[in-house]
């Protein structure tokens, strides 16, 4: 199968690669399957160019027939849907088309959902939801979802035994991850966007632009966040960046374990 994960930054893309390559090379010294070292076995990353942007695969140990891309596609969920559907459109005309798209990177955690739920600072969260939170109107009574004005909709649910999968392989949470094109800020939007979807335990600006875009070419999605900072009142001083992106290349790590013990046939329909 071939996967496209989505970040939104270089550094994100670069910690996927690194987790997946990995990965790979554990698979491979385990299995036997490739000769030589763990540095041998891993590789080198491919750039493949696809118009307006470079996909960077990591070298596929021997044989395995899973393939995964990984593109940089900007900040914000347009540059999101736009990085997505190229990659997509252009992988289905060649004939090679994916058949999952994966929305990865860092997010904000929320620290104050339901009782005994929250997304901690160096965790991570595995999408059971991608919610568009502040597609909508603002009206007397407050704010209303596309969805209530009669458009489209604002919300992609990925596969339920997919995530399963992904979040045990990555030790992570699963939960609702909100897309919004403005970082929240005080603790006032912080308990308006919970209030609004309980089940939120992360919020990022990506995950609903790849989930726009795959729903368009009928592939499936999945998001997986690194929580960098708490949502909340704006505290430069609360984010931990490098702990994310680690994470992050872990839970690429556990992404392609899952994938390789529970193919598309397992999850698809789920
Ligand atoms: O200036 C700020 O206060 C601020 C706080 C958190 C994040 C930012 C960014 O500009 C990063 C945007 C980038 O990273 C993802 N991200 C990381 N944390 C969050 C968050 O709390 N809320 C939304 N997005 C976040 C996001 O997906 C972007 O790719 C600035």
């Amino acid at each position: 199968m071939r996967v496209l994960v989505v970040t939104a930054v270089a550094a994100e893309r670069d910690a996927v690669v690194r987790g997946a390559s990995a990965a790979v090379t554990a698979a491979a010294v385990e299995a036997e399957k490739a000769p030589g070292t763990a540095e041998e076995a891993s590789g080198p990353v491919v750039e493949l160019a696809v118009p307006g942007y470079v996909l960077h695969r990591p070298a596929p140990a021997g044989p395995e027939p899973l393939v995964i891309d990984v593109l940089a596609a900007g900040v914000g969920p347009a540059a999101a849907a736009a990085g997505t559907a190229t990659a997509l459109a252009a992988a289905a005309l060649s004939g090679s088309p994916y058949g999952l798209a994966v929305s990865a990177g860092i997010g904000g955690g929320f620290t104050t959902p339901a009782p005994g739920r929250s997304a901690a600072v160096g965790s991570v969260v595995v999408s059971d939801a991608i919610v568009a939170a502040d597609l909508g109107a603002e009206t007397p009574a407050g704010f209303v979802p596309v969805t209530d004005l009669g458009f489209g909709t604002v919300e992609h649910r990925p596969p339920g035994a997919l995530v399963r999968a992904v979040a045990e392989a990555a030790g992570a949470q699963r939960g609702e991850v909100l897309t919004v094109s403005t970082v929240t800020g005080s603790a006032e939007r912080a308990a308006a966007l919970v209030a609004a979807r309980p089940g939120a335990l992360a919020e990022a600006m990506e995950g609903f632009g790849v989930a726009e875009a795959a729903a368009a070419h009928g592939v499936p999605v999945l998001e997986i966040r690194a929580v960098s900072n708490p949502v909340g009142p704006r505290d430069r001083a609360a984010w931990r960046i490098g702990d994310a992106l680690e994470a992050l290349a872990g839970a690429s790590a556990a992404l392609r374990e899952a994938l390789r013990a529970a193919p598309a046939e397992t999850w698809s329909t789920s």
